[in-house]
């Protein structure tokens, strides 16, 4: 079954002004939806990042894909690589850790891997999570992905969230995701506001939820000396600290002190980043993330090597929409040490899917693995080009959250740590 065409479509979608410790989120996310093709008439697909030099990444190997057996997934990873010649792409927010020549390769590679999947699963009638091993739990359990975040984007009206910039806030957000969701966990994305306000924050959550597991992640906002600090104070209350501070050295110095695991998705992000971590054991759980640890097979890798050290893991999230959330969850169903939910951004930006309505409700804050072949999800055509035409007006071509900061905080510094 030959790949015949393969199709990038750009798009933007709408995105509510959550803060990080890199600033503030835009008023659009970027994706692209990837659609391959093949000379059988069954088609597949993938979502991956919209920033410019992705896309331009994206559209350098596509040739190289053409003709490509939708099997010859070793093949594929192979071309992918050679047309990348080595390039490395750059983490300009730096949330997601420092990126690397084979790094850059799986991240290019997934979206292509996770459509051929979806093709294999459709010609043979069977979903995406068989291909993986078949389901070991039949739901997959998300978290509450809660942010600090302004009322609504600086001169546009109050989004359906409201302002949560204090304990009450995180809190009272906590109840609307619950509410609607049902999630069982609950993780904040710190990295905000000093990190005694954060601690409140954490403490707050605790007493309105007693029995939910809580995480809190300030994207290596901290030096050691307070990540140290921060995870005494916390000892008891969160289930894991991800990311207190920078680097596998910070990380490796924070966690022979915390009382509790340390997760990542900034400083093991990579395989070559594992041997490292493991030495100096840096890190007590790793996020995985499909998106770029080189799609579904090579993240099933990485879950084996995580049982063999003695990791445990969970799994990261960026803005994302529904081709993304239907791969992970099938990802998910079929991994038997993914203990932890799984971070999904989702709920912020539920309302603009791509996805055809139907395949991807939340029940008590988990998702069954779609019905259906491959990956179980269909694309709203109407709703495409809806969203790739806001990506042709909205003038943003790569995310830049200290920059949008900086238009209302001029003083405003990306700083890394920070306290
Ligand atoms: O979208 C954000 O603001 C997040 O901070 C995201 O970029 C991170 O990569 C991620 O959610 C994380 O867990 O670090
Ligand atoms: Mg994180």
């Amino acid at each position: 079954m030959k790949i015949t065409r393969i199709d990038l479509t750009p798009v933007a979608f709408a995105d509510p002004p959550l803060l990080n410790s890199a600033g503030v989120h835009e008023p659009w996310a970027l994706r692209t939806i990837v659609e391959v093709h093949t000379d059988e008439g069954i088609s597949g697909l993938g979502e991956t990042y919209g920033d410019l030099a992705h896309i331009e990444r994206l559209k350098t190997v596509v040739p190289s894909l053409i003709g490509l057996d939708v099997f010859a997934l070793g093949l594929m990873h192979k071309r992918v690589g050679e047309s990348l010649g080595g390039q490395t792409g750059e983490d300009t927010h730096g949330l997601t850790g420092q990126f690397s020549a084979p790094g850059t390769v799986d991240r290019v590679y997934s979206p292509f891997e996770v459509a051929c999947l979806d093709i294999q699963g459709r010609a043979i009638g069977r979903p995406v999570v068989d291909l993986l091993g078949g389901k070991v739990r039949e739901t997959v359990p998300y978290s509450a992905y809660l942010f600090y975040k302004w009322a609504g984007h600086p001169g546009a009206p109050d989004d359906q969230w409201g302002e949560a910039i204090d304990p009450a806030g995180v809190v009272a957000q906590a109840r609307q995701l619950i509410d609607e969701y049902g999630f069982k966990s609950i993780k904040l994305k710190g990295g905000v506001f000093p990190p005694e306000q954060e601690i409140e924050a954490i403490k707050a959550l605790r007493e309105a939820f007693p029995d939910t597991p809580l995480r809190l992640d300030p994207n290596a906002a901290w030096t050691p000396a307070t990540g140290i600090k921060v995870a005494k104070q916390l000892d008891g209350i969160v289930e894991y600290l991800e990311d207190p501070s920078p680097e596998i050295e910070g990380m490796a110095e924070v966690a022979a002190s915390a009382p509790m695991p340390l997760a990542t998705n900034m400083c093991v992000v990579s395989f070559e980043h594992l041997a490292p971590s493991v030495k100096v054991n840096a890190v007590q759980v790793i996020l995985s993330d499909h998106h770029y640890w080189g799609g579904l097979r090579r993240s099933a890798h990485l879950a084996m090597i995580c049982r063999t050290f003695g990791i445990g893991l969970s799994m990261h999230s960026n803005s994302h929409l529904g081709i993304s959330l239907a791969a992970m969850t099938h990802l998910a169903a079929a991994t038997p040490n993914l203990t932890y939910a799984c971070d999904t951004h989702y709920p912020w930006n539920a309302a603009d899917d791509v996805v055809a309505p139907g395949a991807l409700s939340f029940v008590d804050g988990s998702l069954a693995v779609p019905p259906g072949p491959g990956l179980g999800v269909e694309l709203d055509r109407d709703v495409l080009a809806r969203l790739a035409e806001n990506y042709r007006n909205c003038g943003i071509t790569k995310r830049n959250d200290t920059g949008y900061m900086q238009k209302f905080d001029p003083s405003y510094e990306m700083r890394r740590p920070r306290w």
